[in-house]
């Protein structure tokens, strides 16, 4: 590893992965490096593949065979999936995964309860997140009561809360209008740049593939880099 570039955090070496008993191959050996502090894109259609390795890669389902490695873990090992969970590990979804009620603050906060830190400690974290994704004025407000973008905004925060070193976001941007995920997609990779952190976002839009440091192309099972 060259002294520039960052340790690695995330790896996935020839990862097969069908469903329906072997009846769809849905990953056919894909392998894929990130470093910290690198925003990667998977870009592909849908179906391609792309959830299927975010969810690998965070112990979310099982490959078939092959090797991943993330933050010096192994997520296909039980103990290891539950230590990269609390400590290491932030997702986004799509459709946030929120607690619809409870409020913001609530929501942010449920990170913390795995690692231990202090009520002020995470009160300050709160609330500095908050302010930097621009939804402090509504910590207060129960999630059923927000917009797309500012329940985005909210699981932005939650995502980062713990300081996680690998931030897996899928389709983080999808439902939301353009401007909207325009924004999102900005704070995201602003906080990520600052935090160093290791980004994989799932995306079927080449607009945010774009803005990532590396575009890795899904399709047909494989993976190439664009
Ligand atoms: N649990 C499952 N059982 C059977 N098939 C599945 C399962 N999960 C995913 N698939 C199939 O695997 C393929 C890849 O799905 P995946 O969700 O990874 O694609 P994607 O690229 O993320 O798509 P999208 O952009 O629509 O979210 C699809 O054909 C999907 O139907």
């Amino acid at each position: 590893m060259s002294e520039s570039r960052g340790e690695v955090i995330a790896m996935a070496r020839e990862v097969v992965k069908s469903y329906d008993k072997g009846r769809i191959t849905v990953l056919r050996g894909v392998s894929l490096e990130v470093r910290a502090g690198e925003l990667v894109s998977l870009w592909g259609a849908s179906g391609s593949g792309k959830s299927t390795l975010l969810h690998l890669l965070g112990g979310l389902d099982l490959p078939d065979s092959g090797d991943l490695k993330v933050c010096g873990l192994d997520p296909r090992l039980e103990a290891d999936r539950l230590e990269l969970r609390r400590r290491h590990l932030g997702y986004v979804f799509q459709l946030h995964n929120l607690i619809p009620d409870l409020t913001v603050e609530e929501n942010v906060r449920v990170p913390a309860l795995a690692v231990g830190r202090s009520p002020k400690e995470t009160a300050a974290r709160v609330r500095q997140l908050a302010e930097e994704v621009g939804i402090a004025h509504r910590l207060d407000h129960r999630i059923q009561d927000l917009s797309g973008g500012e329940r985005q905004r909210t699981a932005i925060c939650r995502a980062l809360l713990n300081a996680p070193r690998l931030l897996l976001a899928d389709e983080p941007t999808g439902s939301l209008d353009e401007q909207t995920g325009e924004t999102v997609f900005g704070l995201l990779k602003t906080l990520a740049e600052r935090e160093k952190i290791a980004v994989v976002l799932a995306t079927h839009e080449r607009r945010f593939a774009e803005q990532c440091h590396r575009i890795v192309r899904v399709r047909n099972g494989l993976l190439s880099e664009v």
